[in-house]
């Protein structure tokens, strides 16, 4: 099996808080996985965890193979953080996809070129030179995501990608990263709560409420128990009508 990341043993705390605990997760190559459960559940740990950010008291992690620090270091790995790092409101929407590129040898030139090919990637080519913060949620997040995408990582961790943006916008959002996967073969990691959305989109889902509640796909997941398990007995499912234009959509 041509794994991607190997997660071993795992239990995170913070002081004397225990937030995650024996979590046991391998990710192939080329899947597409969400990390889902309730708010404080571990799951932006995990992410952090997985990429070496924050230390386990037990356990370790591979990505690629290798020990999970040195794997970030080689550059094949991307990370779309919750909440924007991007906080000069001066910076053009070339310039936020540029920083993909901070510790690539590429010219000056060759930079802006592939800047500019991969602003064009995500939607974005007509504005290149529009202030950043001047953008909307979702036309920021494409930005965000092209800054991830430019140096062709071959995991890419995306946490909460789509706070923010309305379904539509999310559907194409998912149509993209399913494109990058199918084309480039990238793995794609994710923190989401849009469970309805997702769910024509991920291969697997992880569902997190300090242990690993549940490991699957998505059809395994929208199961009462597994659900009562994971977010409490009171969860209900909410499934739209087929006349409304999102139908499908599932909701927790
Ligand atoms: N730096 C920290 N120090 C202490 N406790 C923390 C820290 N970061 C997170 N926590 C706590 O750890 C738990 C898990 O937090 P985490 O952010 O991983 O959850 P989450 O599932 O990503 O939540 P959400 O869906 O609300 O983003 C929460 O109870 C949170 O308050």
């Amino acid at each position: 099996m041509d794994l991607a990341i190997e997660v071993k043993n795992l239990t995170v705390k913070y002081g004397e808080k225990v937030v995650l605990q024996d979590i046991n997760l391998k990710i192939k190559k080329g899947e597409i996985v969400a990390i889902v459960g309730p708010n404080g559940s571990g799951k932006t740990t995990l992410l952090k965890t997985i990429l070496g950010f924050i230390k386990p008291v037990i356990g370790e992690v591979k990505i690629l193979g290798m020990p999970n620090k040195k794997a970030v270091k080689t550059g094949k790995i991307g990370y779309l953080p919750q909440k924007s790092p991007v906080k000069n409101s001066f910076l053009s929407a070339l310039d936020v996809v540029l920083f993909g590129l901070i510790n690539s040898k590429l010219s000056k030139k060759e930079k802006i070129e592939k800047a500019l090919e991969t602003l064009k990637l995500v939607g974005m080519e007509d504005f290149a030179n529009y202030p950043y913060s001047s953008l909307s949620g979702g036309q920021q997040q494409r930005v965000s995501i092209g800054r991830v995408i430019i140096s062709n990582p071959e995991i890419v961790f995306l946490d909460e990608p789509s706070t923010g943006i309305d379904v539509v916008a999310q559907e194409s959002f998912y149509d993209f990263m399913k494109k990058l996967r199918d084309e480039k073969g990238m793995t794609i990691v994710m923190v989401s709560h849009d469970i309805g959305v997702i769910g024509s989109f991920v291969d697997k889902v992880v569902g997190l409420n300090r242990y690993l509640h549940y490991l699957g796909d998505i059809k395994g997941f929208l199961n009462k128990d597994v659900l009562a398990k994971l977010y409490g007995s009171e969860v209900k499912l909410l499934i739209h009508s087929p006349e409304c234009i999102t139908c499908d959509k599932i909701q927790i």
